[in-house]
């Protein structure tokens, strides 16, 4: 198997996995691989897709502009210049994007403060938070209708090879340095997220 082979697997058994998680509902969400660490190219979903099938159309490959390097009839996802602006501005090799209900009513509850905070909680760990007293920081940013201009807002957080920002009533992307890390930080993500509303929930909102 070629390095190009191995790296649609990788995207596909992770898609497969979210999938299960039902984390692609209405055919939302959208992931994307470099193809390795040298390269400027990478896979990502094609657009509109149901993401809970698994096929051969699955993925286009494409550069760091996010258009298409090879003759295809599929369109890049329409958030590709977020992933784009990830693989451009870090050294990241994953980048995972997804609806859910939870990572929706988070933002909408925090996103005046444009920003959601997390302490006291074991998962933070999953960002390399091991202080007793640290914080877990998750910006949100405006919905922009314009995907450029979502963009822009999005590339002010890229600040690390990993990392997560909430996109708002919209979803979240996540990134790190593999596959494996940039899937760990999207579950943490959105158990934290879980966890808050249920919390929220319990305690009549005073969390
Ligand atoms: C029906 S979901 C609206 C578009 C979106 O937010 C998304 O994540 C999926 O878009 P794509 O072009 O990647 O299929
Ligand atoms: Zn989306």
């Amino acid at each position: 198997m070629n390095l190009y082979e191995q790296k649609w697997n990788e995207l596909a058994d992770i898609k497969d996995e979210l999938a299960q998680r039902d984390w692609f509902m209405g055919t939302s969400g959208n992931l994307a691989i470099k193809v390795s660490d040298t390269s400027s190219h990478f896979y990502v979903t094609a657009s509109g897709k149901d993401k809970k099938q698994r096929t051969n159309e699955d993925f286009l490959l494409v550069n760091l502009e996010g258009l298409p390097v090879e003759d295809t009839n599929l369109k890049p996802s329409a958030e590709t210049l977020l992933h784009s602006a990830i693989y451009r501005q870090s050294n990241a090799g994953c980048s995972l994007h997804v609806h859910t209900v939870a990572n929706n009513v988070i933002s909408e509850l925090y996103g005046e403060n444009g920003q959601v905070e997390f302490q006291d909680q074991e998962l933070i760990k999953a960002f390399d938070l091991w202080e007793e007293d640290a914080v877990l920081t998750i910006p949100i940013i405006n919905n922009y209708a314009s995907i450029p201009r979502l963009a822009e807002a999005f590339k002010e957080h890229i600040n690390s090879d990993k990392g997560a920002v909430l996109i708002r009533n919209h979803g979240i992307t996540v990134w790190g340095r593999n596959g494996f890390e940039a899937k760990k930080l999207l579950e943490a993500s959105e158990f934290l997220f879980q966890y808050k509303l249920k919390l929220l929930q319990l305690t009549g909102g005073k969390n």
